[in-house]
């Protein structure tokens, strides 16, 4: 291998992580000057020609977790390719890298492991957080997202296993809104775990020890959330799939630049579906009813956003409190059931059911009379036959959104929704499904997953340099998700975007969010105040990583100058 001369500096980082570098598509005088020259097979390859041949690699493999470790190992070989052939094939490769596939391997965690991709940091570094941190490679992190994996997915408590999904969702944090990959930081705390398998697995990864209390939690997280601060100013944090997330986010959203993705980013791109759906009925809210199956933390903090644009939409806040019914394992949630119930589940708990207690969602249906059901209960079937077809006795076009994660938690499929509704359905999910022939037309479901808003917040507040994350720029991103869907995707029937416009879709959330930042007086980055729709998403977009334009070599400027003008002589 030649020496690098002294006239051609590489940055340690490069040193250190030479494989980004290694690309067939460089050009012969790239890879003379980042030194990569005879590393890589001679031919330059066009970036179509790599893409055909990962491709080609990726359907040879015939698991989806093959495929997965396959995704992994791509990503670690050469990213800039694995973000091309992401952006290109969007809706093809998410289904992979994120739900629900994202789920199996997290299930597999401790038999696929291969790297760390990632940072674990565990209750025995509490005292020594900020030390632990300052081991990540890369100097600049300009977001996290960080699980205790304590509830993963609807998958439940899977502790360190859980890294599959911080590493999913900042893959999407690129994908979509354009985050550089080498600036995000997947984050994943052993704070033990209740899961017993695990626990007895000689192969789990974590520490074998039961997950702390929910005091010495928050006295952990307390200590992190300063380190990581500490370490990178203004970093933006989404918390993840944490069991009892609302403490963290009471405490945390006005103090730092944070949000929660199933609380908040969930309940944006549900609010989002819903505003489209009530579009398609034409129905008033005053006359919606909602039940909700699953009063969890995703749950509740769905129904309080929805609650929000009932009262922007004329409601008090007591009557669009009142639209809505909850259902938890024990039937109906009511004040006088005889059950204690969690702080979180008494907004929504019923004081009008004249002493009657329902125990069975069939039972609450024929009761409640409702326009829409929601599921966010993990409970696969749960909207079943007898639940759906009665949905369509009472609705022209009953709102039916199974949205538990992954696939297989799902309340029913969108082939039951479709048959059991006699395609009458207007349908959301979490994880995607396949469209369905139903009479001799082609249905599309919709996906109403939090991707859609989390890649635009996270962007809108680094860009904005926001203090904090108000509820109103969350609010703001489900409006503007709302307003992202044209007028030919309605006409299909569907309530979101084309996943494939996923990257335009960012842009309009991110430009929301900004604004609303700025309406609040919540940014810190002035140059860009009082700037137009259009120059604003122009500005957005100049900041965007673009993999198509990564040459290899170390800053972007001498990449410009290689794409520009002739790279002298001397370095050839
Ligand atoms: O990851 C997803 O697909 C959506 C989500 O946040 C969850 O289900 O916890
Ligand atoms: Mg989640």
């Amino acid at each position: 291998m030649a020496s690098t001369p002294k006239s051609t500096p590489v940055s340690p980082e490069r040193k250190q992580n030479k494989s980004t570098t290694l690309d067939t598509s460089h050009p012969i005088e790239v890879r003379k000057q980042i030194r990569s020259h005879g590393l890589l097979p001679p031919n330059v390859e066009s970036h179509a020609l790599q893409a055909q041949r990962c491709l080609k690699q990726l359907a040879s493999k015939t698991t989806s977790i093959e495929k997965y470790i396959y995704l992994s190992n791509l990503r670690n070989a050469n990213s800039h390719l694995f973000y091309r052939l992401l952006l290109d094939n969007f809706s093809t490769l998410t289904p992979i890298l994120y739900t629900p596939v994202v789920g199996e391997a997290c299930l597999k965690w401790s038999e696929i492991y291969q790297r760390p991709e990632g940072l674990y940091v565990s209750w025995h570094d509490r005292g020594n957080i900020a030390n632990v941190l300052r081991n990540w490679p890369k100097p600049k992190v300009e977001i996290t997202v960080v699980t205790d994996g304590s509830r993963i997915l609807g998958l439940g408590d899977l502790g360190v296993n859980g890294m599959g999904i911080p590493i999913g969702k900042l893959n999407l944090y690129t994908g979509c809104a354009g985050i550089r990959p080498e600036n995000t930081l997947p984050l994943c705390l052993d704070l033990g775990t209740n899961n017993e398998a695990y626990l007895k697995d000689p192969l789990y990864l974590g520490a074998r020890m039961k997950k702390v209390t929910d005091a010495e939690e928050k006295e952990f997280l307390d200590e992190l959330m300063v380190a990581l601060n500490t370490v990178w100013p203004g970093i933006v944090v989404q918390f993840e799939d944490f069991k009892n997330p609302f403490p963290a986010l009471e405490r945390y959203q006005h103090k730092y630049s944070c949000f929660n993705d199933d609380i908040q980013g969930t309940g944006a791109v549900i609010l989002a579906g819903i505003i489209n759906a009530l579009k398609a009925t034409g129905k008033p809210v005053k006359d919606q009813r909602a039940v909700f199956i699953g009063a969890g933390s995703a749950g509740v903090g769905v129904a309080k956003q929805i609650v929000e644009f009932f009262v922007k939409e004329g409601l008090t806040e007591d009557e669009a409190r009142r639209c809505f019914w909850f259902v938890d394992t024990k039937g109906l949630i009511t004040n006088d059931r005889g059950d204690k119930l969690a702080p979180h589940k008494i907004y929504f708990s019923r004081d009008d059911n004249n002493g009657q207690q329902f125990r069975d969602l069939e039972q609450v249906v024929d009761y409640v009379k409702p326009t829409m059901l929601l599921g966010l209960s993990t409970i696969r079937g749960a909207f079943n036959k007898t639940v759906l077809e009665k949905m369509a006795q009472l609705n022209d076009q009953p709102i039916i959104f199974p949205l538990s994660n992954p696939s297989s938690n799902a309340e029913c499929s969108f082939e039951e929704a479709v048959k059991y509704t006699d395609g009458k359905a207007i349908f959301a999910s979490g994880s995607p499904w396949l469209p369905f022939l139903y009479k001799n037309k082609i249905l599309q479901p919709s996906q109403g997953n939090n991707v859609y808003v989390f890649p635009g917040i996270g962007l809108g507040a680094i860009l904005s340099k926001a203090v904090h994350i108000s509820q109103e720029m969350i609010y703001a991103s489900a409006v503007a998700l709302s307003n992202a869907t044209n007028a030919t995707e309605i006409n299909d029937g569907k309530l979101y975007p084309d996943m494939d416009r996923i990257r335009d879709v960012s842009v309009i959330v991110c430009r929301e969010v900004i604004k609303e930042a700025q309406a609040q007086g919540l940014d810190r980055e002035t140059s860009i105040r009082g700037m137009s729709d259009a120059d604003l998403d122009a500005w957005i977009r100049s900041r965007m990583y673009d993999p198509y334009k990564e040459t290899g070599v170390d800053e972007g400027v001498q990449g410009e100058k290689i794409r520009g003008s002739p790279v002298k002589k001397s370095l050839l």
